[in-house]
């Protein structure tokens, strides 16, 4: 297994009114390059947390220890990324960087054997791309040299389309602004991306699509131009945090299929996030279970559902008993 990036003792804290919550705690593990990764738990386990380390996104107002190393043999730069369609609204801080935000700097740095692994504090900061309100946000000028942008080597897609798409700025030009800025296209070339992109998640009329507004569209379809502006720069890696979670259950298999088929298509690694355990084993090939910001339990999707070493794992499909345990034993079975 040739991991694309190892955690090792990842803590985050967020202050909040005077206090600290500790999102995670002494994480560690490895994400290996062209998996399906599943991270599931329930509401406040530290899911998204993780997600947002992982690409850098976390708020300045968090604290950060341990490390997340890149292993990429030519990795474009550990964050450059971020479609503009997909920044969540992380903090009054976003755009900062610097250890004055960044809490406590990665504890290792590891020097893999190809020797070109990038160490990044999980902390680098803020890319360019639009925030929820839909607004461009751009990284203060005197950052960018130090820390190359991109929406190159990290896709992230999030749980609401509406809130990260730009509600007055066509469909076409949202993808095509990530070709043009991360890709070094033309306008012109960068919407004849775009149109490839439309056609690649399937919407209906990728033409007329190109030319719509995101309120034209459906959640799905919506859902689906936030996948084409995720993987437009053609990430090595793509994050959809609860991704389907807002869509109703045929459009969420509808989008599931369609992920799978883009990781496969362009060999991308995948992490998938979620608080379903039975999407999370339809899916991902490994699972890691997380609880109060500890990760319980890391497997083989087969073993994790069919012999699962922890309770509350058990607990977690024992929920879907009666529903659809069958299935799921099953997709155990098959996916053996
Ligand atoms: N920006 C923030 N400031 C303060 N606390 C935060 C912040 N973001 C998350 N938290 C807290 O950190 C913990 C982990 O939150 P996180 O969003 O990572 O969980 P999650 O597993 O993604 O949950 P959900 O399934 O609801 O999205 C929770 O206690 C949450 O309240
Ligand atoms: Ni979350």
């Amino acid at each position: 297994m040739m991991a694309l990036l190892s955690i090792r003792d990842l803590t985050v804290t967020y202050r909040r009114d005077g206090s600290e919550v500790a999102a995670l705690k002494h994480v560690g593990f490895d994400v290996a390059a062209g998996e399906r990764f599943a991270i599931i738990g329930e509401s406040g386990s530290g899911k998204s947390t993780l997600a947002l380390a992982i690409a850098g996104l976390l708020p300045g107002s968090s604290k950060v220890g341990g490390s997340i190393v890149w292993k990429l043999p030519n990795l474009r730069s550990p964050h450059s990324f971020a479609p503009p369609s997909v920044l969540p609204d992380i903090s009054p801080t976003r755009g900062e960087i610097g250890s004055s935000v960044a809490g406590t700097p990665p504890a290792a740095l590891e020097i893999g054997e190809s020797g070109n692994d990038s160490a990044i504090s999980p902390q680098v900061g803020e890319m360019s791309g639009r925030t929820e309100g839909g607004a461009t946000d751009r990284q203060p000028a005197s950052l960018r040299d130090h820390n190359p942008l991109g929406g190159r080597d990290i896709g992230f897609v999030f749980q609401d389309p509406s809130a990260s798409l730009d509600p007055v700025m066509t469909v076409g030009k949202q993808i095509a602004e990530v070709a043009y800025t991360h890709l070094d296209l033309s306008w012109r070339d960068a919407y004849v991306k775009a149109s490839e992109l439309l056609e690649r998640v399937r919407l209906p009329d990728p033409d007329a699509a190109l030319h719509a507004y995101p309120h034209q569209l459906s959640g799905g379809q919506k859902q689906r131009v936030a996948i084409a502006a995720a993987i437009a720069a053609g990430p090595k890696l793509l994050i959809a945090d609860e991704a389907t979670s807002a869509l109703d259950t045929i459009v969420q298999a509808e989008i599931v299929a369609l992920i799978r088929q883009l990781v496969a298509e362009d060999g991308m690694t995948l992490l998938f996030v979620s608080h379903d355990i039975a999407l999370a084993a339809e899916l991902a090939e490994r699972i890691a279970v997380f609880r109060h910001g500890e990760l319980v339990e890391l497997g083989a999707t087969a073993q994790i559902i069919a012999s699962p070493r922890h309770a509350y794992t058990r607990a977690l499909l024992d929920a879907h008993l009666g529903l659809d345990a069958e299935p799921l034993l099953q997709q155990a079975g098959a996916s053996r």
